[in-house]
């Protein structure tokens, strides 16, 4: 390993690009030594941009460089499972944007494999628990005053979805945040969901039933509820409410200025996650860069991103056949106690 982290970003889009950057100008002890995408055009307009740095459209062809170090996967979610094979067989540090992959049979191969490494290599990118206000709601319930968490009431709202976006992205892709924020806040697994839905809103792009309101029930006797509302055209929020036994606590409407102007009271919301989350980008970057450093693994493991698929799973077909359905999910494997 380099004293400054090589990196190898895979997927230069929307989040990859971000990252790129973050890595370039914002993290510490770690450079991008490599970008891949399966448009050379992209990788190479971004490599060029930083110095000592090469474009690839094959990640196995990034890993295979000696300049790289670790593995940065941001490309989308179906892709993720042979990129993190790929590092595997190298045996590298790996942070994964969520999914980790898009379902529990693939998210099982990639346990399996992890496994017979024998040690912990994957970090998912669960940002959240890296975000300021979570962090903030996590210590006070660790801390006991509230007493028992009887509910938790989410809402996840984005301006528009990209093109493409499918009912069950809508559970894959944005309510699987909800799933790790509820295991990770309660300290408890999730051991059913039911799905709801309103008539669409008219904002909602053909094909997609857009809001959805998903319910969680827990091993700890908790009930968890989230608006997912991903056109709401007025920008992005990520909010939550824990219920207690001796009090709430509320997060996500902290604004950063507030205004009081021609008979009007108000802040601002953000446009979009990479603005609403930067903060907790940057310190979930950071604390891999130098965890990876240290030799050690830290953060949402790939047993995390397992539980989530199994969620995500029960989750899907709550959507598609109308009814509660249970979470199955094998027994922690050892490497993940
Ligand atoms: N943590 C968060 O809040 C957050 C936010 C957005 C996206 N994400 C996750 O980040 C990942 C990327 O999302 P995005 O919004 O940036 O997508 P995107 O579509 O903007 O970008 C994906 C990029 O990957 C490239 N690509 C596709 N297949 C590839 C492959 N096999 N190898 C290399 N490159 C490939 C595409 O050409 C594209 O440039 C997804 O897993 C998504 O869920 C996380
Ligand atoms: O991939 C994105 C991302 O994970 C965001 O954090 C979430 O709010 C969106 O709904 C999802 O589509």
């Amino acid at each position: 390993m380099h004293n400054t982290l090589g990196v190898a970003v895979i997927g230069t889009g929307r989040m990859g690009a971000d990252h790129v950057r973050r890595i370039d100008e914002v993290t510490s002890g770690a450079r991008v030594a490599a970008v891949v995408d399966i448009d050379a055009d992209r990788a190479k307009r971004i490599a060029d941009r930083i110095e000592g740095c090469t474009a690839y459209t094959d990640p196995a062809a990034a890993m295979a460089a000696p300049a790289v170090d670790a593995v940065l996967i941001a490309s989308p979610g179906p892709a993720h499972e042979a990129a993190l094979l790929a590092a595997f067989e190298r045996d590298l540090p790996v942070l994964c944007e969520k999914p980790l992959t898009p379902d529990a049979a693939s998210t099982l191969r990639v346990l399996e494999a992890e496994q017979r490494l024998g040690h912990r290599r994957v970090q998912v990118g669960f940002m959240r628990r890296y975000d300021a206000e979570y962090l903030r709601l996590k210590s006070l319930l660790a801390g006991g005053e509230l007493g028992r968490p009887l509910m938790v009431h989410n809402r996840h709202r984005n301006a528009s979805t990209p093109p493409g976006f499918t009912n069950a992205m809508l559970i894959n892709d944005s309510v699987v945040h909800e799933m790790d924020t509820t295991r990770w806040l309660l300290d408890q697994e999730i051991t059913a969901v039911t799905v709801l839905r309103p008539t669409p809103s008219g904002n909602a792009p053909e094909g997609l039933d857009d809001p959805q309101f998903v319910i969680f029930e827990t091993d700890g006797g908790a009930l968890v509820d989230t608006e997912i509302n991903v056109n709401c055209r007025f920008g992005y929020q990520v909010q939550a409410e824990v219920v207690c036994e001796r009090g709430t606590a509320r997060i996500g409407e902290a604004h950063s200025l507030l205004t009081n102007t021609e008979g009007r009271w108000g802040g601002s919301i953000a446009p979009d996650f990479v603005e609403r989350f930067e903060e907790a980008y940057d310190r979930e970057v950071q604390s891999w860069v130098n965890a990876t450093r240290r030799g050690e693994v830290v953060g949402p493991s790939a047993w995390d991103g397992y539980a989530a698929a199994a969620v995500c799973e029960a989750g899907v077909r709550a959507q598609t056949e109308g009814r509660r359905v249970p979470v199955e999910m094998i027994e922690r494997p050892a490497l993940y106690r």
